[in-house]
């Protein structure tokens, strides 16, 4: 139903729950909305400090019993940002109460999981969205219209590395995003699902894989106190049980060959988020490490000038920068956040589809464990294809 405000539930209030509720605050005051997101409750398992935040980041209430937040006839939208693992709960729970849902990446732990929510929220009749935030960088928003209007023609290659060096440190501790009851997996979902996602947005569908996995460091000092990425050493160690890198080939539906890799261990890669394209007519190569800046190759160009231009995704007919700055004026990781509640506000506010959605979701989950299966064999595995 066409509303004019959008009451908002936060699961989580970290490293994601900043981000979003950044989000939350400034997006009625950049854009034009359809409907005034609410801040209304922000939820944790610690009562103590998610009160804290709440005041801090001006949610207007704080609860340590999400179900019962959630449940309230004051929450229009619930917006899953805790671990893999209870991702399935909340959104299923969510779904039964008749709420939008706006989930974290990767959808869930697992490929089953995933359609579970799928069904759910398709069968309660809401809005859901997940959050493969990179799609809302301009300059990527800008290569979807440029591969759309056929700028660099068939794609033949689809280059994809995310590479980060947070784990390189053996004394690093063990947090959540190292075990895999709560994470599912290491670099593989955690990084390698983005990569995936950006893949598909811009090149179609993945239909085979192989690949492989390894982790290096299999023990790291205990867990003592974690926030975000960050934590402190406890007593003891603790088994490492994800990955510390993934690595696969890939057949795409339409005739391209990619691949990906993803890994925690790449000292002075920081989040060097990339992707490279290759087509019959030129070539387009993103980082994140310069998140504004679109390298663009064509074989239109005159012979004598051809080579990578350097396009800036600044100006005021880019893809949502026109609502930030002034031309030529740098955005930054927050904005992409801001951007992509823009869209879903504007989606559940209007009636329309949110994109990337639960089937967005399940789709990425279906070719990281399409990537698990060709692991065991040995050989390559199709991706099951998720209606
Ligand atoms: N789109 C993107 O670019 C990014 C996505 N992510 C994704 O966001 C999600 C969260 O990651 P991140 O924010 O980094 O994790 P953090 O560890 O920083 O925060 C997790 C939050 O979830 C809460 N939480 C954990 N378990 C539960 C539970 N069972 N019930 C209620 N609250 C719970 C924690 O609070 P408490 O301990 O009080 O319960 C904490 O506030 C993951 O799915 C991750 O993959 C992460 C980074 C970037
Ligand atoms: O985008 C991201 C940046 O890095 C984080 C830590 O590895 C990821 O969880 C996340 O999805």
């Amino acid at each position: 139903m066409p509303q004019d405000t959008l009451n908002v539930a936060l699961i989580g209030y970290k490293f994601m729950g900043k981000a979003h509720s950044q989000a939350w605050l400034k997006v009625g005051k950049f854009f034009d909305l359809d409907a005034q997101p609410v801040m209304k409750v922000v939820c944790g398992r610690d009562g103590a400090a998610v009160g804290e935040f709440a005041e801090r980041w001006g949610w207007e209430n704080s609860s340590d019993n999400w179900q019962e937040a959630i449940a309230s006839d004051d929450v229009d939208l619930v917006d899953i940002s805790t671990p893999g693992a209870s991702h399935c709960e909340m959104a299923l729970a969510a779904a039964a109460a008749s709420k939008h849902v706006f989930c974290e990446k990767p959808l869930a732990n697992s490929l089953e999981e995933s359609k579970q929510m799928l069904a759910a929220v398709r069968k309660a009749g809401v809005k859901h969205m997940v959050n493969f935030s990179y799609r809302r960088c301009p300059a990527i928003s800008l290569a979807k219209q440029m591969i759309d209007a056929g700028e660099i023609g068939e794609i033949r290659h689809v280059r994809c590395t995310y590479l980060q060096d947070w784990l390189v440190d053996p004394d690093f501790p063990m947090n959540w995003r190292m075990r895999a009851e709560s994470a599912g997996s290491g670099a593989h979902g955690d990084l390698g699902a983005h990569s995936i996602d950006m893949a598909r947005y811009l090149a179609g569908e993945i239909d085979e894989v192989v690949g492989t996995k390894k982790t290096f460091i299999t023990e790291r000092p205990a867990e003592g106190t974690s926030d975000g990425l960050t934590a402190t050493a406890g007593e003891g160690t603790e088994k490492v049980t994800v990955d510390d890198a993934s690595l696969f080939l890939a057949k795409f539906a339409g005739g391209a060959l990619g691949s990906f890799e993803a890994t925690r261990l790449a000292p002075g890669r920081k989040n060097h988020n990339r992707i490279e394209i290759n087509g019959s007519k030129g070539s387009l190569v993103w980082c994140f490490e310069s998140l504004n800046e679109l390298e663009f190759y064509s074989t239109s160009d005159p012979g004598t000038q051809q080579g990578f231009r350097k396009i800036l995704a600044t100006e005021g007919d880019h893809p949502y920068a026109g609502s930030w700055w002034p031309p030529g004026h740098m955005l930054g990781y927050d904005h992409t956040f801001t951007n992509v509640v823009y869209d879903l506000t504007q989606c559940i506010a209007s009636g329309k589809d949110c994109s990337p959605d639960f089937q967005d979701g399940a789709q990425c989950s279906a070719v990281l464990e399409a990537v698990n299966d060709s692991e065991k064999s040995g050989s390559w595995a199709k991706v099951e294809q998720i209606a």
